[in-house]
């Protein structure tokens, strides 16, 4: 099997082989703060390990779980924000059919997600339509107490009891959490649902390759082996590949602090396929939660081209000069479609006749490339050879680590995440909470 590829030849107008030859020892450290566990947050370095862990057995049971679900269900409601839906939403969005809530016969159960907004319209949209469909729901959050996915449960859980009953909804129910402790972990014990684990070391941003990402995946009918040996393989080669320059993600991790430091503050994730816009979601919490802290940190941006050369490309041209471009780049899709001729031309395509969208496509990705090299963006490609399950858990693997260098390098913790408590603090005043009430006042008074 091929291994996912990086170019970094188009940053090389803005930093030199000896810069990142400088980085070596930096590297090197972060690497063995990661591999001996001596590094900030290192009691959230279960992820670094879970390729290997996850044993037949354990995806067995994923995977009968979610073999329950699908016969009972036509519609399974993901519910959770942040890492706990990010994961799962990115990879089934990234496999699925573009329109298969639209296909006769097609991908069943359809996999929707719940309590990644506080939105009315958004969740009475999405009861009228359960309502209409048998469903079930899984439920995942660590804590259990997360605003979000607490207030989505809460209305399922009361909507699947009063059509099913107690013991139906039972049935219908998966909950996804802390192995002792939280909220839904004591509720699902109280009313005897079917659980999963959130390892204790493994943060919600980098959870996807546990029952988090796993069990919806499953569900949405994909092959979670062989995201796992992808990832399996990725961690591989990650830690048999000590030379920087060889090394695919501890390469990714040093460019672009390379380019941070000279002005790069926002870092750009651009696909070609609008399958990946949530892969690109997933990167954004995945990056953004991890770095973005002590007054540092690269701003983790996503653009789905071509769409958006005709809204953000003017920007990205000639704007200020202070982005750079990862490319993830797809070489060949499962689809092949050609253009057709016309006689009449009128739209003067006819020189594209007998060429694939792909090969359009793709010459599209080459002229934004060097366009934009010329504008003054430096471009990484990162490409893999196709998108299915092993390549998309190559990346997975591939980014979290990245990240995790990238975050030691950059001199922060990239396994917590303080900042999101002021937003909740506010809100929790906002609204009545008891606790609040000095805050309240406080805010009030702002306001
Ligand atoms: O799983 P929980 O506890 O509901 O948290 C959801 C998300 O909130 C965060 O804690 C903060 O955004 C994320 O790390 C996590 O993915």
């Amino acid at each position: 099997m091929e291994a996912i590829r990086i170019d970094i030849s188009k940053t090389l107008n803005f930093l030199s082989q000896s810069e990142i030859e400088t980085y070596q020892s930096s590297v090197s450290k972060s690497r063995q703060a990661l591999a001996q566990k001596t590094g900030a947050g290192n009691d959230f370095l279960g992820w670094l390990d879970l390729p290997n862990q996850i044993d037949s057995a354990y995806l067995e049971e994923i995977k009968q779980t979610a073999h329950h679900l699908k016969s009972i269900s036509e519609v399974v409601v993901v519910v959770g924000i942040g890492g706990s839906y990010l994961g799962a939403k990115a990879v089934i969005d990234a496999l699925s059919h573009h329109f298969s809530h639209l296909k006769i016969g097609g991908q069943t159960p359809l996999v929707l997600y719940a309590g990644q907004n506080i939105c009315a319209d958004y969740h009475a949209d999405l009861l009228e339509i359960v309502n209409e469909r048998e469903y079930s729901v899984v439920v995942i959050s660590k804590s259990g107490t997360t605003t979000e996915p607490a207030i989505a449960f809460r209305l399922l859980k009361q909507n699947l009891e009063e059509r099913y009953g107690k013991e139906g909804a039972k049935e219908r129910i998966v909950a996804i959490t802390d192995p002792q402790g939280g909220a839904l972990r004591k509720m699902a014990t109280n009313e005897g649902y079917k659980t999963f684990s959130i390892p204790p070391d493994v943060g919600g941003r980098y959870s996807v390759l546990t029952p988090v990402g796993l069990l919806p995946i499953a569900i949405a009918g994909f092959d979670i082996e062989q995201l796992v040996t992808g990832a399996k393989d990725m961690k591989r080669l990650s830690e048999s590949t000590p030379t920087l320059q060889e090394n695919p993600v501890s390469l990714y991790a040093v460019v672009r602090n390379i380019l941070y430091k000279k002005g790069k503050k926002t870092e750009i994730l651009v696909n070609y396929h609008p399958r990946l816009q949530y892969f690109a979601e997933w990167w954004k919490q995945l990056y953004g939660e991890s770095e973005g802290k002590d007054g540092k940190g690269i701003f983790p941006a996503s653009v789905n081209f071509t769409s958006d050369l005709h809204s953000m490309g003017q920007w990205i041209q000639d704007g200020e000069r202070t982005i750079f471009e990862t490319i993830l780049s797809v070489k060949n899709t499962k689809k092949r479609i050609d253009i057709p001729y016309d006689s009449t031309n009128l739209d003067k395509m006819n020189y594209l006749v007998g060429k694939s969208l792909q090969e359009v496509n793709k010459q599209a990705e080459l002229g934004t490339l060097l366009a934009h090299v010329e504008g003054g963006v430096p471009n990484v490609l990162i490409e893999i050879p196709v998108i299915n399950e092993y390549y998309i858990g190559q990346l997975i693997y591939f980014f979290e680590k990245a990240c995790a260098i990238s975050g030691y390098i950059l001199e922060v913790n990239p396994f917590d995440q303080p900042g999101v408590e002021a937003y909740k603090n506010n809100m929790f005043a906002l609204l009545g909470k008891e606790g609040y009430e000095k805050l309240a006042e406080e805010l009030k008074a702002k306001l």
